[in-house]
């Protein structure tokens, strides 16, 4: 190796282990093993929400063929659903105006849903328009943050989303369920567990197959998801229940890893860590879709989905982006291009 610094010695020899424990290769399972601990689902479902979350809030319009590409490529990686975009107000939310051109232009891989955001029966309607087969309507257990993000309070909400869930019944079509601010509100900070279990339990009842609990400011713990997990497993079935972490103050990993304790097997993450909410001033991304599944791979437990074809999804967009990825499995298997030069010199 010549003159390579030590630093990226150490890059190169930790990528070659990565690639030795096969956690990193063109495999969708795990290797045989015992799953971590018993208790923990066997098959947890990622459902992939970089194109949407992740996107809606870059300050520079991410051209359309941009984000068709990394969902095709997301698509070839075996993800079983992902967000494609938002049918909202394009003044709200102008990064996701090109939402008609994006649904049609992607290819649709058999088996995987490519569910989009309506938060009215006008976005609804414009939606199905655009060849959408499942959409998800986005609650708050916040009074201030529903007021923020979607212009009406959480009972209003609620009158709007059972116009979706009857418009989408009458078509067959399934429709997920948000409830925003699970584990505290930029605006009104903590909020009680009893009011995240009953805008859960609203939307559960109206018919949404799916209800992701979203920690969108990322303050959660292992400690207030467990307690926020008690209070809606009372209200819904845990089968019925998705994990929404992002990853601000780091603890997305070990939110995951508590509610997957607690019977949760289907887990939202966005490529390359992601995002942050327009609406919720400061918020980072998502936990990132390739540090979830590594963690997942190395308790044996499958998701269906190729690590590696993710990766590249990853480094695809934050190329295109011009950004460094928030994925810390990614940012420990990739040489940088000038470093890989620096070694031939
Ligand atoms: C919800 C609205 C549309 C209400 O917006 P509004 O202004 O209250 O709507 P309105 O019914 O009063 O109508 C006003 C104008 O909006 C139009 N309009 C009305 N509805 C639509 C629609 N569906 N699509 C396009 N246009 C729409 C409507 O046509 C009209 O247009 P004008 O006549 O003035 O030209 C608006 O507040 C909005 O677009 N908000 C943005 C919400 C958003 O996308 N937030 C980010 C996603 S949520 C999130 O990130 C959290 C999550 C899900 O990831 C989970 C987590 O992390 O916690």
């Amino acid at each position: 190796m010549g003159n390579v610094p030590t630093a990226v010695k150490h890059c190169l020899s930790y990528q070659h282990l990565l690639k030795d424990q096969i956690w990193i290769s063109d495999a969708t399972s795990p290797p045989e093993q015992e799953s971590y601990a018993a208790g923990l689902p066997q098959h947890v479902k990622i459902v992939e929400v970089g194109p949407r979350d992740g996107l809606q809030n870059e300050q520079t319009f991410v051209p359309t063929d941009v984000k068709i590409e990394l969902i095709n490529r997301l698509s070839e990686a075996g993800l079983p659903a992902i967000e494609v975009t938002s049918f909202v107000s394009s003044r709200w939310v102008p990064q996701m105006s090109d939402h008609t051109e994006v649904m049609q232009s992607i290819k649709k891989y058999p088996g995987v849903r490519y569910p989009v955001l309506t938060p009215n029966i006008q976005g609804f309607n414009s939606a199905i328009a655009a060849g959408a087969t499942e959409v998800s309507v986005f609650g708050a257990a916040s009074q201030s943050f529903s007021e923020r993000n979607i212009n009406c309070s959480i009972e209003e909400s609620m009158k709007k989303f059972e116009d979706v869930v009857k418009a989408a019944c009458n078509l067959s079509l399934p429709v997920r369920g948000y409830v925003s601010c699970a584990l505290g509100c930029p605006y009104e900070g903590d909020i009680a567990a009893p009011k995240v279990a009953e805008v859960s339990k609203r939307l559960y009842s109206m018919g949404c197959y799916e209800v992701s609990l979203g920690d969108t400011i990322g303050v959660g713990t292992p400690g207030s998801m467990r307690t926020m997990l008690d209070a809606v497993m009372k209200e819904v079935p845990v089968s019925s229940l998705a994990v929404h972490c992002h990853d601000t103050y780091g603890q997305a990993l070990a939110n995951i890893l508590t509610a997957m304790e607690m019977g949760v097997s289907v887990v939202d993450c966005a490529v390359a860590g992601l995002g942050g909410c327009p609406y919720a001033n400061g918020a980072t991304g998502n936990v990132a879709t390739e540090d979830v599944i590594y963690m997942l791979n190395g308790m044996g437990i499958h998701t269906g989905v190729n690590l590696h074809k993710v990766m590249e999804a990853g480094n695809f967009i934050c190329s295109a982006l011009n950004k460094k990825t928030n994925s810390k499995v990614a940012q420990a298997s990739f040489v940088p291009q000038n470093e890989i030069y620096a070694l031939h010199d």
